[in-house]
């Protein structure tokens, strides 16, 4: 299978509410994102993407307008962790993002995939879709999700 990946990166902060460690506490990350595209390669003479599945410029710009730059800086809170999502309600203007999971990797990954897998599907008509993300939190941890989930 020919595939292509786009890897782009952004800074978020979280907490794991109930961890048994640090991992409870306010920090953050430079997620890593790797996202990878399956489809037909486009084959039109003179066209500017002839010769690829969809042109890495692309892929980066609907990364970001549906992803990058909503999580980018943005504080990452479980919808139900209310002790921070108050804390942060009363920062002006603090770019605070409610996840409906708790934001372990695992389940960013997963919310990410549902985002940009609506983002790319079919953009061309050659079947073009998300086939895997990959999400690292550190450079030693990460979660990676797939078309079978
Ligand atoms: N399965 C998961 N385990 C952990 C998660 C997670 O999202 N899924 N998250 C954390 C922490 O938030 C943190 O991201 C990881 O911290 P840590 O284990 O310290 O990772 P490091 O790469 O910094 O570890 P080193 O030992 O320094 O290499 C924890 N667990
Ligand atoms: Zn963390």
């Amino acid at each position: 299978m020919l595939t292509i990946t786009r890897k782009l990166e952004f800074d978020a902060g979280h907490r794991i509410p109930d961890h048994k460690s640090q991992c409870r506490n306010l920090h953050g990350h430079r997620y890593t994102l790797e996202i990878t595209l399956v489809g037909a390669v486009i084959e039109v003479e003179g066209s500017s993407d002839n010769g690829m599945i969809m042109d890495f410029s692309d892929i980066k710009t609907l990364a970001k307008q549906h992803l990058v730059d909503v999580w980018d800086h943005a504080f990452l809170v479980y919808e139900k962790d209310t002790a921070v999502r108050d804390f942060l309600a009363t920062l002006p203007d603090h770019k605070t993002v409610i996840i409906d999971r708790i934001p372990t990797v695992e389940n960013l990954a997963r919310t990410a995939y549902d985002i940009l897998k609506a983002a790319y599907k079919d953009h061309y008509g050659t079947g073009l879709h998300l086939q895997k993300l990959v999400l690292h939190e550190t450079p030693n941890c990460w979660a990676e999700i797939s078309e079978d989930r």
